[in-house]
């Protein structure tokens, strides 16, 4: 493709996510607005306003202990706010519309059972029974030669592309990742991140925590960048990543010690 095309074309892109950004109709499309999680005497999260589109994949950055977690997890609405709302296609999440998203998390939640039998149960608890999906399920996260294994000998890699089967499951319009592949090495995290983008190219929406700029990089479309419970930057992945706005970005990117 001639350079002028490729670089209309991300032009186009960026437009379609920013006019997506405002569909406030798409059951995918998550608004935080002054957002505050307060814990006895400690703010966790301050005042967070935060728009993101149906389509994408958003990335969270920050340090630790910055309030990324926290901030999935208001989403999801695993923890209510103090203050502020939280909505999904202009709509408080509601248990209905909470079964349309899932949730994978960094240490990877599974069944002291078999492989088929954690994906079986996430099945059966929609009242579905169906072995020729649950194999295609574990065939597209490379286990199905691992079927009949107890999921606890799987390596941590495997673990969690078993977590991903299990939430793919669901079908779900909306998967929330807090740091997936962390502790993983690169060729799980590369295995990991494809799953993760055929599920996007599938038509989920993606919000997905990372530390690694470099994962970032990769899948990234848009990201926002949390320090100290506050939404400090959101805008396009290749923006952030190459001139961020904030000093304190600047800093976590360059891995300097940001506190
Ligand atoms: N249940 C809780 N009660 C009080 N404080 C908590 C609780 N859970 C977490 N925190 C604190 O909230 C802050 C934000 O935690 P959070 O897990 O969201 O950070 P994070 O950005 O995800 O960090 P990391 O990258 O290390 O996982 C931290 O200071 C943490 O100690």
């Amino acid at each position: 493709m001639p350079m002028r095309d490729a670089v209309t074309d991300n032009i186009v892109e960026f437009d379609n996510l920013r006019h997506n950004a405002s569909d406030s109709t798409d059951q995918r499309a998550l608004a935080l607005q002054d957002v505050s999680l307060t814990v006895g005497d400690t703010t966790l999260i301050e005042d967070a306003s935060l728009s993101l589109s149906g389509n994408g994949i958003t990335m969270i950055m920050g340090p630790n202990g910055a309030g990324k977690s926290m901030l999935l997890k208001l989403a999801h609405g695993l923890i209510a706010p103090t203050k502020g709302t939280v909505t999904w296609g202009g709509e408080p999440l509601n248990d209905a519309g909470r079964r349309t998203q899932a949730m994978v998390f960094q240490k990877p939640v599974l069944l002291r059972r078999s492989v088929v039998a954690n994906v079986d149960f996430v099945l059966k608890a929609r009242g579905i029974r169906d072995a020729a999906r649950r194999n295609d399920l574990l065939d597209h996260v490379g286990l199905l030669d691992h079927a009949r294994q107890p999921a606890r000998l799987l390596s941590g890699g495997e673990q969690q592309r078993l977590a991903l089967a299990r939430a793919l499951a669901l079908k779900p319009k909306v998967m929330l990742l807090d740091e997936p592949t962390a502790s993983l090495d690169p060729a799980s995290v590369l295995k990991i991140e494809s799953i993760v983008q055929e599920a996007h190219t599938a038509g989920t929406k993606i919000i997905f925590i990372t530390h690694d700029p470099g994962q970032a990089g990769r899948l990234a479309d848009d990201i926002v960048f949390v320090h100290r419970g506050r939404v400090h930057e959101h805008g396009p992945a290749d923006l952030f990543l190459s001139r961020p706005d904030t000093q304190e970005a600047r800093d976590f990117l360059q891995g300097r010690i940001v506190v």
